[in-house]
Parts: C-alpha cells; sequence; structure tokens
C-alpha cells in the first residue's frame, strides 16, 4: 500500500466501534487517492455483507447506520414511538451519527466490513488440537475452545488409570479452567476406557518412612482432589467415553451433568479391593439413587451399564457409541453460549448449600480410606492385581 505519495494516516474509528469489534486503530500507508471509498468499494462491501457471519446485533446496527448515513445523509425520520423497540435502535443508531458527511460514513462502512472479513476468516481457520493444546501436562490433554474448557485424561494404554501426577495435574488443570473465560468445563478420556480408578501401582512407591506415612499423603492427596471438584465455580460436565471404575465413578456424583456413551460401565469394586467409598459418594449416591442401590454398588460392587445408570439418575443421557462424540460436542457447543454469569449463579444456587456438608463428608471418607489402606484386605487385593492374579 505505501506508494510514492504514501502518508500515515489512521483510519476513522469512532472508539465505541474499535472497542466493541476489537479493532486496532489501523496505521496505514495509503495514497491520497486510496483514502475515499470509491462507490465501487462500497458496493463490494454491500455484497461481501451478505456473505458474513451473523456479527451480532450491535454490529449490525452500526452497519445500518454507516448505511443510511452513506445513502441518505443525516437522519431525516421521525424517531418511533418508545415500544417500537427494533425501528427506535435502528433509528438512534442513525441519529447519533449525526452530520457526518456521506463519503466519511462510506469509508467508515467499507472499513467495518473489511475489519469483519478479516477476523471472519481467522476465526474460521480451524487450529489443529496440537496448537490449541495447554503445555505444562503430561498425563492429561487441556483445550480451551468454544467457550468449554476439556480436561481429557490420557493413558489410554494404562485405560487413563489415575497416577498421583494425574490427580496433581487434574487439581491444576480445574483451578485454571476455574479463572478461564470459559463457560463451562469438560472431564473425558482418550481411547477406550474413561478411567480405570485409582492406578494401583500408586501402592508401590512406599517411601522411606513407611506404608504409614504413604497412606497418610495419600489420604491428603485424595481429601485435596476431592475438594476441587466440591469447590468448582462453573457447570462441570462429564463426557463418559468407556467403563469407568472406583473414583471417577464416584466424583461423578460432583458433577453437573454426566453424558455417558452406550459402552459405558459404572464399577466401584470397593470391598473387592479391601477399600471404601469416597469422592463424597458415601453421601451422594444414596441420595441420587436411593440407599439401597446405593448400597448395591459401594458395597456389593454391582457394575452398572449406562442404561441402568442413567435410570438411577447417576447419568444425565446415554447416546450410541456410534454417534456419542458428535452428539454430546453439539450440545455443549450450544450450552456453552448461554449466559456463563447465570450459569454459574444457578450453579451456586444449587449447589452452595451442600458445600460444608461434602467437605466434612470428603474429610471422613479420606480418614477412613486412610486406615483401610493399611489393611491386610486392601494389600491382598492390590498384590493380587499387581502380580497378575487379579482383575476386576
Ligand atoms: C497407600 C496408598 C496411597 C494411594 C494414594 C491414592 C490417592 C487416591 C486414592 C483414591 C481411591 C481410589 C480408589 C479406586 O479408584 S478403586 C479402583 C481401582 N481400579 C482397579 O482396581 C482397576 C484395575 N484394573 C483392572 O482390573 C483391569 O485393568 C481393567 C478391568 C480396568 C481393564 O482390563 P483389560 O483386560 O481390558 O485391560 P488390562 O488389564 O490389560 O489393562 C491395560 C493396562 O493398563 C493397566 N491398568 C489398567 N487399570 C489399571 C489401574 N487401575 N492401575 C494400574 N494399572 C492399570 C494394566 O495393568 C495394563 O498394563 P500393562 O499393559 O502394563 O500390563
Amino acid at each position: 500500500m505505501a506508494g510514492s505519495a504514501g502518508r500515515v494516516v489512521r483510519r476513522w474509528y469512532p472508539n465505541v466501534l474499535r472497542r466493541s469489534l476489537q479493532v486496532p486503530a489501523l496505521q496505514l500507508h495509503v495514497s491520497k487517492t486510496a483514502m475515499r471509498a470509491s462507490q465501487k468499494d462500497f458496493e463490494s462491501a454491500l455484497s461481501q455483507v451478505k456473505l458474513l457471519k451473523d456479527p451480532g446485533n450491535e454490529v449490525k446496527l452500526k452497519l445500518y447506520a454507516l448505511y443510511k448515513q452513506a445513502t441518505e445523509g443525516p437522519c431525516n425520520t421521525p424517531k418511533p414511538g418508545v415500544f417500537d423497540l427494533i425501528n427506535k435502535a435502528k433509528w438512534d443508531a442513525w441519529n447519533a451519527l449525526g452530520s457526518l458527511p456521506k463519503e466519511t460514513a462510506r469509508q467508515n462502512y467499507v472499513d467495518l466490513v473489511s475489519g469483519l472479513s478479516s477476523s471472519s476468516d481467522s476465526s474460521s481457520q480451524v487450529k489443529p488440537e496440537a496448537d490449541r493444546k495447554q503445555p505444562g501436562y503430561e498425563t492429561l490433554v487441556v483445550t480451551s475452545e468454544d467457550s468449554i474448557t476439556k480436561i481429557m485424561m490420557n493413558r489410554p494404554a494404562k485405560k487413563n488409570a489415575m497416577t498421583t501426577q494425574m490427580y496433581n495435574e487434574i487439581m491444576l488443570a480445574l483451578k485454571a479452567a476455574s479463572k478461564d473465560d470459559s463457560a463451562i468445563t469438560v472431564l473425558t478420556g482418550n481411547g477406550d476406557y474413561y478411567s480405570s480408578g485409582n492406578d494401583l501401582s500408586n501402592f508401590t512407591d512406599i517411601p522411606p518412612e513407611g506404608i504409614e506415612e504413604k497412606a497418610k499423603s495419600g489420604a491428603i492427596l485424595l481429601r485435596d482432589f476431592v475438594d476441587c471438584f466440591i469447590d468448582f465455580p462453573k457447570p462441570l460436565i462429564a463426557v463418559v467415553n468407556g467403563p469407568a471404575v472406583g473414583i471417577s465413578v464416584t466424583i461423578l456424583g460432583l458433577f453437573d451433568t454426566v453424558y455417558a456413551s452406550n459402552r459405558a460401565t459404572f464399577h466401584t469394586p470397593f470391598s473387592h479391593l479391601g477399600q471404601s467409598p469416597e469422592g463424597c459418594s458415601s453421601y451422594t449416591f444414596p441420595k441420587i439413587m436411593g440407599p439401597a442401590k446405593a448400597a448395591e454398588m459401594l458395597i456389593f460392587g454391582k457394575k452398572l451399564t449406562a442404561a441402568e445408570a442413567c435410570a438411577q439418575g447417576l447419568v444425565t443421557e446415554v447416546f450410541p457409541d456410534s454417534t456419542f462424540q458428535k452428539e454430546v460436542w453439539t450440545r455443549l457447543k450450544a450450552y456453552s453460549k448461554l449466559p456463563p454469569n447465570a450459569m454459574r449463579i444457578s450453579k451456586q444456587v444449587i449447589r452452595n448449600r451442600e458445600k460444608e456438608k461434602l467437605h466434612a463428608i470428603n474429610a471422613e471418607e479420606s480418614r477412613v480410606l486412610q486406615e483401610r489402606w493399611l489393611s491386610d484386605e486392601c494389600t491382598n487385593a492390590v498384590m493380587n492385581f499387581l502380580t497378575r492374579k487379579a482383575k476386576l
């Protein structure tokens, strides 16, 4: 654009327009003759505008006002009545341009459309997932897109078993998601499993201070981990892509919505493992499904199909595996466009009165488990798995 007669000009955008479109005050080298949009530029902008994604009402009003000013000059029609909301908004926008010359309005219209075209070009380019991935996680893939933060457990070869590192990374990711600009947060798994629960090799790296110390630090980790779910302020959705075991099932009672593939199963074999319930399930499960059904799961380790879990209220909706991802993400993208503050506040209203109680239950369950981990029943069950003598 820099010609021999070029000079630096600041494109004219009203401040309010610049703010709402987030168009920087561009500094461009243009020739004197190029400063004014020709009738041809204006007509081409008029055609271009029809191809744009809906830019929202505020921008549409600005386009309308500039169009009227460019073609008819200052506002010359009577003010519509106060209840004629749409026509009044249009009139106000046009009238606000005062005596802006027609040529300037034409130029501003062309500039506005060109700004919109370039921003919609760049937003329509889909970045590969590797580029969207947040750095710093080894056991997760965390991405933010379409106002959704997705936390995906990423140890598919180990059925997304949860190592101490994964617990810590999930806590970090939840804390970051609670502060980022996403509207909703999703936990899901990569591969054929949602998660096989606690990685039983967590029981093997015993520190020199002994198993008691390990159990103590394990109980602190568990308590902190579950606290993050109790306190999470935004809508939290589980996308259960396959079988779920142990702690990956129990914390579902702390989610706001649980979508499951029809391949998913829900299994809490605590007695088989010499352990006891966590994730506040000793409270949430009886509340969700009634004490008898909760006891079958939490005491006798009954594995539920997705349909059964849905019938008992643990799962919100079940989808055929073949269309699971497509259907769920289409729905979540629509939900993520709802006003985020309203969603947060609704969640608070629904959940806040239970928070104190849930923290107390979490503390108690963690304390009981700390003792269970030292029992022979638990040691034998873990040894049987690790020496390949037993699986669930
Ligand atoms: C003092 C202790 C402190 C600990 C601190 C912990 C802090 C918080 C604790 C919270 C309490 C949580 C409790 C629970 O979650 S209880 C549930 C635990 N989960 C299990 O018992 C599942 C065990 N896994 C299995 O039974 C089977 O693997 C499974 C049925 C899930 C799948 O069977 P399949 O035949 O399809 O696949 P593989 O067994 O071949 O699995 C593939 C590889 O993945 C490994 N794997 C799977 N799950 C786990 C697991 N939970 N822990 C460790 N490893 C797991 C499996 O060994 C295979 O590995 P290899 O390929 O290397 O053999």
